[in-house]
């Protein structure tokens, strides 16, 4: 049975984490399924935006548990080959995550019950988060004996106080909803699972409407203002804008303006280049 199930709507792709029995563990089928749609909805013309979202108690458990008893991972191998093959397996997951942070519309993810470990690092990869009021959030890996590895750690400073991210890594606390709201982590705290999925589409479908190629750049100049100086952004942003500028849309938001209708602008290009689809 599939791990997630693919929805779009004018624009809108909502992707659902399915298996609520399974408290929407990160399993191998798990990472190969996400990377996939994750590719499958980069390379998306129609799609303008993303809302991530899940079914069950929580929104997920992070790492299969089953994982790691298995043995899979060799963890005890001291070799240097042993040790090369799990930077590699990290490599493999965290390039999993980078996608999502890449990918060329926005993200928002929509977050009840648990958000642990793994899940963490997946919403740290979006671009909005939204929770519901029983909504926590925890860096379980300290408390399973291990260090976060794919991005809490990286991505989360860049979100809310240094503080407050060592207080939580060192502790393995759960942060309740509030909090987040409090420290700035999610935008809103709504009071529903349902009632936060539908201001998540909600935000989705305002983006959906706006100019693609204009939403693409903002993000990229969010983007590389979050991992550069500002003086470097500043002088990235204007060649960004030099290149993607485009004068029909300003003139068709003008026109939808005085017209009183909404504004229609083109898709992004298809990536195909060296692809088939
Ligand atoms: C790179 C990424 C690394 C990571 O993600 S590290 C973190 C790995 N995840 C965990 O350690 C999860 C820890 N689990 C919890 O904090 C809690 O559990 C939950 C908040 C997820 C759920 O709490 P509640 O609703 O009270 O349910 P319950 O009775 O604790 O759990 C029900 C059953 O689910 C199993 N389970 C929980 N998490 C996982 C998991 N991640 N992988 C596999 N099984 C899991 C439990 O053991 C238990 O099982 P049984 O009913 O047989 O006692």
């Amino acid at each position: 049975m599939a791990c997630f199930t693919l929805t779009e709507d004018a624009g809108v792709a909502h992707l659902v984490m399915d298996r609520p029995h399974e408290m929407n563990t990160m399993s191998p089928q798990m990472w190969r399924e996400l990377e996939a749609l994750l590719d499958q909805l980069h390379r998306s013309t129609s799609v303008r935006a993303l809302v991530i979202s899940s079914t069950g108690r929580h929104f997920s458990a992070g790492m299969s548990l089953d994982v790691f008893k298995s043995g899979a991972v060799k963890l005890d191998d001291r070799t240097a080959e042993g040790r090369a093959s799990i930077v590699d397996l990290l490599a493999d997951m965290q390039q999993v995550f980078n996608r999502l942070d890449d990918l060329r519309v926005p993200t928002i993810a929509a977050i009840h019950g648990g958000c642990i470990g793994g899940a963490v690092d997946m919403v740290a990869a979006c671009d909005i988060r939204m929770a519901s009021s029983d909504a926590f959030f925890c860096i379980q890996e300290i408390n399973i004996g291990m260090t976060a590895d794919l991005g809490t750690l990286q991505r989360l400073p860049k979100l809310m106080p240094l503080g407050v991210v060592k207080e939580l890594a060192y502790t393995g606390r759960r942060m309740p909803a509030a909090r987040a709201l409090a420290v700035g982590l999610v935008n809103e705290v709504l009071d529903t699972q349902d009632a936060c999925v539908e201001a998540a589409l909600a935000c989705a479908r305002e983006i959906a409407q706006k100019p693609p190629v204009a939403v693409w750049g903002s993000k990229q100049a969010l983007h590389y203002a979050r991992d550069h100086s500002v003086k470097d952004s500043l002088q990235q942003m204007g060649w960004l804008q030099a290149a993607i500028w485009q004068n029909g849309n300003l003139m068709e938001a003008f026109a939808a303006a005085q017209a009183k209708r909404p504004p229609v602008f083109a898709d992004l290009a298809p990536l195909k280049f060296f692809r088939e689809g």
